[in-house]
């Protein structure tokens, strides 16, 4: 018998962090070994997630590298942009693997990310070590590495939509537009006039317009894949849905393509990843139809009159958006298949 590696979740009392639990509780190679709250350490989990009754009956640890490091040897941060900066690198020192879903590795340049965030950057030396995983465009530099940057939610259903055709360098680069939508469980756990019940419902708006920290995340792994800069413009939207991510992007093609092409473009960039779906031609994916699950779905139109092409991709923001994405790192780079413990079917209605 094979000795499960042993998990600790930082955070573990937000959204991004409850669904780790749910999904490593599945996972046949990962036993969760401690719970870790800033605010409420000794309470049991249950006590703030009562669906987690006689699931996890774990008491809540408190953030303490010495004491992760004698429970755990892989570290999931789920926390708000600024802990894991300082947090990280001790745990990275202490020996530990380290798959963080918060914002701050996924910038390349501090001065980037202290502009869009408003926080002061990581140490260089670990920004250099942190690894992006995108999985299905980056994934083989996650293979045996120990510190993960998992992608933004956003970013990941709009990278995995442009992603073929950035590669292959068939879009005009100065031409896109993404217009996503969000369900609200996005803002995390924590109570704000936003994401209020009354301000809400019946409710939809734009929100950060120009603003959105993602905007520097998507253009900096798209200007990678393309091999020149990308400037684009990204609008992010609250809808009044629970989990969901929409990304509607628009492109302008370098020189003319047929639709049938792009399709094939893309089920040849993406064969062999199980977690990507493209569908087919007329069809367009929408949230319910990822719901609960690690997929993201793509469904391509290519406007004859304008010569515009209209990409439509969606993923559950909870899973493929955060701790699905973070899982798949795990199996990545443990060289486990990257579906394990996430082959689950989309849950419907
Ligand atoms: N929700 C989503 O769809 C996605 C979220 N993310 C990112 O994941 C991270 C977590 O998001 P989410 O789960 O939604 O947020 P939540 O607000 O729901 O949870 C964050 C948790 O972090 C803990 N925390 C707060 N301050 C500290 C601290 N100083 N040290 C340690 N832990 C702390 C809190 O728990 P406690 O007080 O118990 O310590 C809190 O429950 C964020 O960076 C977010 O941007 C990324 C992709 C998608
Ligand atoms: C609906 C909603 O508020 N979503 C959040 C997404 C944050 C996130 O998931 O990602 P980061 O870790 O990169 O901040 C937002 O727009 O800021």
């Amino acid at each position: 018998m094979t000795t499960k590696l042993r998990a600790a979740i930082v955070g573990s009392t937000g959204y991004g962090g409850v669904e780790l639990i749910r999904l490593l509780l599945a996972h046949p190679n990962v036993e969760i070994t401690s719970v870790i709250s800033s605010s409420s350490a000794g309470a049991p989990i249950a006590d703030g997630y009562p669906h987690l009754n006689q699931i996890l009956t774990d008491r809540l640890d408190a953030v303490d590298v010495e004491l992760i490091r004698s429970k755990a040897d892989v570290v999931f941060l789920a926390t708000p942009h600024g802990v894991s900066t300082e947090l990280s690198p001790k745990l990275l020192d202490a020996g530990l693997k380290v798959i963080d879903i918060s914002g701050d590795f996924r910038l390349q340049s501090g001065d980037v990310y202290e502009t869009w965030y408003k926080h002061k950057p990581a140490d260089p030396e670990y920004l250099k070590r942190a690894v992006y995983g995108l999985c299905e465009v980056f994934g083989e530099e996650v293979r045996g590495k120990d510190f993960i940057s998992n992608p933004g939610c956003y970013p990941t259903a709009t990278l995995l939509g442009l992603a073929p055709l950035a590669a292959t360098g068939w879009i005009d680069p100065k031409s896109i537009i993404a217009d996503a939508k969000s369900g609200v469980s996005g803002a995390g756990r924590g109570l704000s006039l936003l994401v209020h019940y009354s301000e809400i419902n019946e409710n939809f708006l734009a929100y950060k317009v120009n603003k959105h920290q993602h905007t520097p995340e998507i253009e900096q792994a798209l200007s990678r894949l393309a091999g020149e800069e990308v400037v684009m413009t990204f609008t992010t939207h609250l809808v009044p849905m629970t989990r969901g991510i929409l990304s509607t992007i628009y492109v302008n093609l370098k020189s003319p393509r047929s639709e049938d092409d792009i399709r094939e473009l893309y089920r040849q960039y993406y064969e062999g990843r199980k977690f990507v779906r493209i569908r087919d031609k007329g069809k367009y994916p929408a949230t319910k139809e990822v719901w609960g699950s690690n997929y993201c779905d793509i469904g391509l139109s290519l406007d004859s009159r304008t010569g515009r092409l209209t990409i439509v991709s969606v993923i559950d923001n909870v899973v493929k958006g955060a701790a699905g994405q973070a899982v798949q790192n795990l199996n990545l780079m443990m060289g486990w298949d990257e579906a394990t413990g996430l082959a689950f079917t989309p849950v419907y209605p």
